[in-house]
């Protein structure tokens, strides 16, 4: 039988390495391709005297395999690297790797729900709608993280005024941070600001179950509620999210043009198809309310997103307002929700609905 790569994992498993714990467990492995008995991966991740230590072990275990003609393990050069290139703290676990196996969909420890927030179109205000849906709900007593999985487009760090690089006690787990009294955790905190990421599927995919499961998330107190600002789309991400975790609920962000809709729709089918829940349907950038004159325009079009909530028999969340000040506390790291405007009245009466109606 030819040789798999799920016995060189269990060889490589049975290696314990000068720092403790295995290559595998300790996710040191990139890139493990096995093909006709060649076997060949990278080490990463731990400090470089250590990988250098390991090497010889776990090439003699794999060589030990029957079928292996040549074993090549790669130590990259310089201090240990981690989200694709990112410089790391000293034990700062390496993001985004490939996935560790995993039987099926599993609850997030410390976490009651988990609600996703989508939206099939960029640029509709999906990671605005999270951050300040996030911050509405803490306002009314919840408990609530918020993870962004905006994994090319990471926001949070920025809309949350959170750029603290998160530590990690034990080279493994990862410690959220919290801002506006919610638990943040965002792959940008880990990246240069602007660093990008170029990843293939399962690295998408190792990245989200680090971010489901090897963060702290009850590090302040258990959650009534996770919040997961997803990419636009309907990709890797959305799916290795399905796969994963049970998801409790999904809103789906659009705004009135037909071009989101019609992206907005798609949406909709994806978390039907991955079986969950729509909370419903919100249409952000609703109307214009000239701060001069008080003429109300609506630049996007107005009602195209309850009216599809209706079609689609889907509960629709409310019209959020085209507003300066979104755009400007957001940028500025203070999301509107946690003043006292008429925006932030807007989210506080989107967290008591979803309060109310047992979504949260
Ligand atoms: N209601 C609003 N009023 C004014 N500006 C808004 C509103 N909603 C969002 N914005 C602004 O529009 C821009 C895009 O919003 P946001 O990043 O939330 O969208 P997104 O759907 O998450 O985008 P991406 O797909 O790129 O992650 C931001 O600059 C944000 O501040």
């Amino acid at each position: 039988m030819a040789l798999s790569k799920e016995q060189v994992l269990a060889a490589l498993q049975e290696v314990e390495l000068p720092g403790g714990g295995n290559a595998v467990a300790r996710d040191l492995l990139r890139a493990l391709a096995v093909h006709e008995g060649v076997v060949r991966f990278v080490l990463e991740g731990a400090p470089q005297a250590e990988l250098e230590a390991s090497r010889p072990k776990l090439e003699a275990a794999v060589k030990a395999l029957p079928g292996v003609a040549s074993v090549t393990v790669i130590v990259p050069a310089g201090p240990p690297r981690g989200l694709g290139g990112a410089q790391q703290a000293p034990r700062a676990p390496a993001i985004g790797g490939h996935p560790t196996p995993q039987a099926g969909p599993q609850a997030v420890p410390g976490v009651t729900k988990i609600i996703a927030i989508g939206s099939g179109k960029g640029g509709v205000g999906k990671s605005t709608v999270s951050s300040n849906l996030a911050i509405a709900l803490a306002r009314a007593g919840k408990r609530v993280g918020l993870l962004d999985a905006d994994i090319y487009g990471p926001s949070q760090p920025r809309m949350m005024g959170a750029s603290k690089r998160p530590s990690s006690p034990d080279g493994q787990t990862i410690l959220p941070l919290q801002a506006h009294g919610v638990t943040l955790m965002s792959v940008g905190l880990m990246l240069k600001e602007d660093e990008a990421v170029i990843w293939r599927g399962p690295m998408l995919m190792g990245a989200m179950q680090q971010m489901l499961f090897q963060v702290k998330w009850d590090e302040y107190g258990p959650l009534d509620v996770l919040l997961i600002d997803l990419p636009p789309g309907t990709g890797d991400v959305q799916l290795t999210l399905g796969q994963k975790t049970r998801l409790d609920g999904a809103i789906v962000v659009s705004t009135p043009q037909d071009v989101a809709l019609l992206d907005a729709k798609k949406a909709v089918d994806m978390f039907r198809r991955l079986n969950v829940p729509l909370l419903g349907l919100i249409e952000n950038m609703s109307t214009y309310i000239c701060p001069n004159c008080g003429h109300e325009a609506h630049l996007f079009g107005h009602g195209g997103v309850e009216a599809e909530a209706k079609r689609q028999d889907l509960p629709f969340l409310g019209a959020l307002p085209l507003d300066l000040e979104v755009r400007l506390s957001g940028d500025a790291g203070t999301p509107v929700a946690g003043g006292e405007g008429a925006a932030a009245q807007s989210y506080a009466a989107l967290a008591r609905h979803l309060s109310e109606s047992g979504a949260v």
